[in-house]
């Protein structure tokens, strides 16, 4: 019996409200997931990750099968004692790292073989040891192996990668083994091309997957492609199994992937721009390294919900920016996730209520009118 099971609680127009239940609990959709990559959110206790609000995080497979290894994380528990993370962990397969970190890369019918970046030992990735590496570190939900490509890219290139991944997928299966206590993604390639994104998505229906994940994007299109590309394929999707759309992204990347039928996100980037003193607040971003903050008394916000908008000046978040204080990484990573949280939870009940576009109208309006 399949313990990984997605619900629709409601809808409105494309966007969803859902809930996957996993045996280490519930995962509310739309959701945000925190990236963990070598199984920690950088700067960020995992108690802490769970007080924004997350279900879920990530972890990255390149950086944990090199580093400590997979058989050395299943000696140890498992991801989750690892790192004493117990709800939730979507693993990505690998591959996309691999094309973007790795050295010396060659990728073959049989999968890519490819140089640590770490320490240029060598190393294979195929389907199956990614659907083996990914069992062993015990996620609750993974992923296929793919090929993504960088857009713009011509017809073919997008053809063939789509062609074989989809053939990676079939192997993928094939090694999952129906595991019950798990759910296996299949990965919708094709590019910016409507009958390749097509062809994909039918190819990955007729194998059967527990939930369908839009790769080949974020990978430096521009926005209004990324948009068009997910007003075309949600609607080739199975209405009851999750949508996941890889490495994305911004807040209004997110709004936007929401009212276009997309249930869940991942990204480095509220953590990534917290390193580097980038504060999201519902009044857009403030880059807290200008010098304009650095007599200013005010708080960050002081009607958010989050403390760490209310507790300190702007004057003091630059100081720490400013001084590369350990200090602003960890309270900016936190703000950050900490409004991520904020707007997929504003989604989800404007979704219940049945008014996410004034949701996402009020939203867009309080981007644009912030005093930074
Ligand atoms: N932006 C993206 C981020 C990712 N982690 C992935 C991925 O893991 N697989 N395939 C993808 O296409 C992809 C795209």
């Amino acid at each position: 019996m399949k313990q990984v099971n997605f619900s629709l609680i409601a809808s409105d127009g494309m966007a969803r409200r859902g809930r996957i239940d996993t045996p280490r609990g519930e995962i509310n959709t739309p959701a945000f997931m925190p990236v963990g990559t070598a199984g920690t959110v950088k700067a960020m206790y995992p108690e802490q990750v769970r007080e924004t609000g997350a279900d879920i995080l990530l972890g990255n497979t390149y950086h944990l099968m090199l580093r400590p290894g997979a058989e050395r994380v299943a000696g140890l528990g498992g991801l989750h004692t690892f790192m004493d993370w117990q709800r939730p962990i979507l693993t990505d397969s690998g591959g996309f790292q691999v094309m973007s970190l790795a050295k010396l890369r060659k990728l073959t019918e049989k999968g890519v073989t490819f140089k640590s970046h770490i320490d240029g030992s060598s190393h294979e990735l195929t389907p199956e040891r990614s659907i083996e590496i990914q069992t062993l570190l015990d996620s609750d939900i993974i992923m296929q192996l793919d090929e993504c490509i960088a857009l713009p890219a011509e017809r073919k290139e997008m053809e063939r990668a789509m062609e074989l991944s989809l053939r990676w997928a079939d192997r993928s299966k094939t090694a999952f083994n129906n595991q019950a206590n798990r759910a296996l993604f299949g990965i919708v390639q094709g590019g910016d091309d409507p009958e390749l994104r097509a062809r994909s998505a039918a190819g990955l229906q007729s194998i059967g997957f527990d939930g369908y994940s839009i790769g080949g994007l974020a990978v430096g299109e521009p926005q209004e492609v990324m948009f068009r590309v997910l007003s075309d394929i949600t609607p080739e999707l199975p209405w009851d199994r999750p949508r996941y759309l890889m490495g994305v992204g911004k807040p209004d990347d997110i709004l936007g992937g929401i009212e276009r039928g997309v249930d869940m996100f991942d990204c480095v980037h509220p953590t990534r721009a917290g390193r580097h003193g980038h504060a999201y607040t519902r009044f857009g971003v403030i880059n807290l390294k200008n010098a304009r903050h650095k007599d200013d008394h005010r708080p960050l916000d002081e009607a958010s919900p989050n403390p760490n908008c209310r507790r300190w000046s702007r004057a003091y978040l630059h100081h720490l920016v400013r001084t590369e204080e350990i200090l602003g990484a960890m309270v900016l990573s936190q703000i950050n996730l900490a409004y991520y949280q904020e707007l997929t939870a504003g989604a989800r009940a404007a979704i219940e209520a049945g008014r996410i576009s004034d949701f996402a109208a009020e939203t867009r309006a309080a981007w644009a009118a912030g005093d930074l």
